[in-house]
């Protein structure tokens, strides 16, 4: 029964397995099974295994996990971390902001210790009910998509090779094997959603809605969304510029594109000009294509929307970006790096602002709106103006954008 486990790691990892490689364990079923299947596997093929596990600090059971892990890892003779998350401030997802932290902190132990690539232990269950609950949310095709087997984030490579395996196949194997997990209680409390979307699947199944059929279909999803990512990509190359930072489509081009190939251009291009982790809502979006297509302007995602000359210009909204400052030579605004010949830590990197702009001479004819000029980096003494790079104001200074303007482009194929 271990076979089929240790077939799915080898699968994953290919040809040429790492040196070293890492372990994401719990204490619950999926990831104990995976970590012994991976000891097994690491073994056959002369890679270091490194066990880490996330005390959230959150639950009375969580240190019985830990020791738990840590009495599988001195049988398997393997090295096992703890890695402690002390950031819940009571705001918010609590769940959410778990995960978030938990990848983190994972991925700034794996960093330290050289491992460039770590293993999850989702399965064909978590899929499906991941699957579920989006569609409850009314998800589209990016919501409803599968998990990526292998995806980089946080420069780490993240690999889940159990995603096509049922959670009662580990299971069964880990009580063949005689090999205990321990059960987190709020996998039995239905007073969360998961555990509820499980006890839905029961009833599904009877109507052939199983969590293989749900896998299926978001593996479907994941094919589509990578075609409607490609025909972004194109739209993008054919009608998009980035000048100055600033994104400008041409707007005869956008108005012919499908719904949603124009809906995701422009989601893209608020995203990557805004740096938000999370992309903005399909409402406000919707009626910023709707006001643009119509020559208007529109505020949103921290971005300002606008249509002059035949191009419709997307960039940071000043009233986003009016209050922040930085050092010469630090990043402004998450993508600007300001340089120039002096780096007085008195001199400020601070947006150039509608007053400053006005008395600029010749800004009309770089050919951007006037708001993504004021909205753009300039380099302050005090009240004073000492450069504006992208007016050409003081030609001794740079402003150079963080990953270069093919980023734009490059990040459009980046799942
Ligand atoms: N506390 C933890 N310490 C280490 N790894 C963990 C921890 N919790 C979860 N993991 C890893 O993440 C995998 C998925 O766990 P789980 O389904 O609980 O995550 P989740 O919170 O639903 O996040 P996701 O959105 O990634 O599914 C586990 O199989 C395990 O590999």
């Amino acid at each position: 029964m271990l076979a089929p486990l240790i077939a799915a790691i080898e699968a994953q990892m290919g040809a040429a397995p790492p040196a070293k490689m890492g372990v994401a364990v719990s204490g619950g079923g999926d990831s104990v099974a995976l970590m012994v299947a991976l000891a097994h596997y690491c073994s056959d093929n002369g890679v270091e295994l490194h066990v880490i596990t996330v005390d959230h600090g959150l639950r009375d059971g969580a240190k019985e996990e830990i020791a738990l892990v840590t009495d599988l890892c001195s049988r398997w003779n393997l090295a096992h971390h703890v890695e402690y998350w002390t950031g819940w401030d009571g705001e918010g997802n609590m769940q959410a902001s778990a995960r978030d932290a938990r990848y983190e902190l994972i991925a700034d132990w794996a960093y330290a210790h050289r491992i460039g690539i770590v293993a999850l232990g989702h399965t064909a269950d978590d899929q499906a009910e991941t699957f579920l609950m989006r569609l409850a949310r009314g998800a589209g095709v990016d919501g409803l998509s599968a998990m990526a087997a292998r995806r980089i984030r946080h420069g780490i490579t993240w690999v889940r090779p159990f995603l096509a395996i049922e959670r009662s196949a580990l299971r069964n194997y880990l009580r063949a094997a005689q090999i205990a997990w321990c059960e987190d209680p709020s996998n039995q409390s239905r007073q969360f959603e998961r555990v509820r979307v499980r006890d839905a699947l029961t009833i599904l199944g009877t109507l052939g809605i199983t969590a293989e059929t749900l896998v299926e279909v978001a593996d479907h999803m994941a094919r589509s969304r990578e075609a409607l990512d490609w025909q972004t990509f194109l739209a993008a190359q054919d009608m998009a510029q980035v000048v100055h930072g600033v994104i400008a489509i041409d707007l005869a081009k956008f108005r012919l594109l499908p719904q949603e190939i124009a809906r995701r251009l422009m989601v893209h291009t608020l995203t990557w000009t805004s740096q938000h982790i999370y992309p903005p809502r399909r409402d406000p979006v919707a009626r910023a294509i709707a006001a643009v297509r119509t020559g208007q302007t529109a505020t949103l995602n921290g971005c300002q929307v606008s249509v002059e000359n035949g191009m419709i210009w997307v960039f940071r909204e000043l009233n986003a970006v009016k209050d922040m400052v930085c050092e010469v030579g630090d990043m402004w605004d998450d993508r600007w790096l300001i340089t120039g010949p002096e780096d007085d830590p008195d001199l400020e990197v601070r947006p150039l602002g509608y007053e400053a702009l006005a008395d600029i001479d010749g800004w009309r004819e770089i050919g951007l709106p006037r708001a993504a000029l004021a909205a753009s980096p300039a380099v302050w003494y005090n009240d004073v103006l000492v450069a504006a790079p992208f007016v050409g104001f003081d030609d001794e200074w740079s402003a150079e954008l963080d990953g270069g303007k093919d980023a734009f482009f490059a990040a459009l194929l980046s799942h």
